[in-house]
């Protein structure tokens, strides 16, 4: 881990606590949009001490495995143990998986939860992965064409790539958000950021659907 990595981390927990507090003025409750991954933890830390009205706040995520929560690699896990911790313990956390054994069984139940919730979200923060694949939106997901243009607001999804299946927000309901952050680290993924930059196929780069959000870039080497 790169000492600028942590920097920028705490910089982009100051700028979302900021935005949570300006949205909070005049709304009753607020919602911030999160990915997991193993880029978001230091920055999860940072703003996990920050003091907020966190009470009023859910926290959710852009989307998950269809594993049990207990899971090493349960995003609402790594949300749990690194955000909802400290100031951020008063935070509500809403998941996005159910008891059920697939996630098209459970995908109705998730998504009356998601609609419940206070859009458009304050901020919506996206990871990005080696194969410009955002949230789930995985480039051979079976169900990227629908992902990208349902009106749905969560969609199953099965990646052959993939070891799970996976329950993802829809990019119609990741693009209801008042601010469109990336947080990403290494020059791998700012190669794959330049060359999503400079072409428009979705499909081949599913990170392209947000580019234009406006999207404010949180990258350190
Ligand atoms: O893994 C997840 O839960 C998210 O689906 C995914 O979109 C993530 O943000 C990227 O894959 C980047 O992951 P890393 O931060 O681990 O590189």
């Amino acid at each position: 881990m790169y000492a600028s990595r942590e920097r920028l981390a705490r910089q982009l927990a100051e700028a979302v606590a900021e935005a949570l507090r300006i949205d909070l003025a005049y709304q009753e409750r607020a919602l911030l949009v999160v990915s997991g991954g193993s880029t978001p933890v230091p920055f999860f830390q940072a703003l996990a001490n920050i003091e907020l009205p966190w009470e009023r706040v859910d926290v959710t995520l852009a989307d998950e495995r269809w594993v049990d929560e207990a899971a090493e690699d349960s995003n609402a896990r790594l949300v749990r143990e690194h955000l909802l911790t400290g100031a951020a313990e008063a935070a509500n956390f809403v998941s996005l998986t159910t008891a059920d054994a697939t996630p098209e069984q459970g995908v109705s139940v998730v998504a009356s939860r998601v609609e419940r919730l206070t859009w458009p979200a304050s901020v919506v923060i996206l990871g990005m992965g080696g194969d410009g694949h955002t949230a789930s939106l995985f480039p051979d997901s079976r169900e990227l064409g629908l992902a990208l243009s349902t009106d749905d607001s969560v969609v199953a999804v099965r990646t052959p790539s993939q070891p799970q299946a996976r329950i993802t927000l829809s990019a119609a309901r990741l693009h209801q958000a008042r601010r469109h952050i990336l947080h990403l680290n290494g020059e791998d993924k700012r190669a794959v950021l330049a060359t999503a930059m400079a072409g428009d196929d979705v499909r081949k780069l599913p990170i392209r659907a947000f580019l234009a959000c406006p999207l404010a870039i949180y990258w350190a080497p």
